[in-house]
């Protein structure tokens, strides 16, 4: 039998640099890697793409979404701003093969651990201090300063969660963060996991 797909979670503050880890090890292809594709109520940024990187649905359709019970979890991350992952989304990657790389807050990450806990890896990104974050977030230039604001508010009490997750990696120096990430990934996605299972 081979592997069961894994999931890979990884989780932060923003601007703590989930986004920049993911996306370079997306590139790794013995890590066979996809990702998943969050469903958001936000619009979308400059440059991003609807189907690529979110599911762009606005509220109504999302709050429609959520009665239909359509995600395995959503959050209202800030105020009026829902973000979720969709069951269809992960039955997709799965039925390719695919392990399946998450970009979420903390609490969904810790919410896709405790359903698959045998399956799954929780990692926190930890940024040097909430002041980085804010500069990171400045220099990213794709919020306004009350956004900014809002996400900077809520960071210290994200990163009071660190300790819940399975690894955390510290986002300093970022060559040094990608290594991490990917050894970490590769030595989770090379672990047995099941009785019956291959390597
Ligand atoms: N180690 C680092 N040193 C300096 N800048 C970094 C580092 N890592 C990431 N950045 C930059 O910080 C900004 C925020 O990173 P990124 O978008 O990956 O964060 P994020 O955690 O995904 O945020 P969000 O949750 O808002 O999507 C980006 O402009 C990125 O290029
Ligand atoms: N609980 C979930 N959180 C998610 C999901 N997709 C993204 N996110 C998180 O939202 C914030 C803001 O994202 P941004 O793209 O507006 O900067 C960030 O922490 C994301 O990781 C999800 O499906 N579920």
């Amino acid at each position: 039998m081979t592997a069961q797909p894994k999931l890979i979670v990884f989780s932060a503050p923003s601007g703590a640099g989930k986004t920049t880890l993911v996306r370079h090890l997306l590139k790794i292809e013995d890590l066979n890697l996809a990702f998943s594709i969050s469903a958001a109520s936000r619009e979308a940024r400059e440059g991003e793409i609807d189907g690529i990187h979110y599911y762009f649905l606005g509220i109504p359709e999302f709050k429609n979404r959520i009665r239909a019970n359509d995600f395995i979890e959503f959050e209202e991350v800030y105020k009026d701003q829902f973000y979720g992952t969709l069951k269809s989304e992960v039955e997709r990657l799965w039925a390719q093969g695919k392990n399946v790389i998450f970009d979420i807050d903390v609490v969904g990450g810790l919410r896709l651990k405790n359903k698959f806990p045998d399956r799954c890896i929780s990692i926190f990104v930890k940024p040097p201090s909430i002041n980085e974050l804010q500069k990171r977030l400045k220099n990213r230039k794709t919020e306004s300063e009350e956004k900014i604001a809002m996400r900077v508010a809520k960071a210290s009490t994200e990163m009071a969660t660190a300790p819940q997750f399975d690894v955390i990696i510290k986002n300093d120096d970022l060559e040094l963060a990608k290594q991490q990430a990917e050894d970490i990934v590769r030595n989770f996605i090379h672990k047995k996991v099941g009785p019956d299972e291959e390597e």
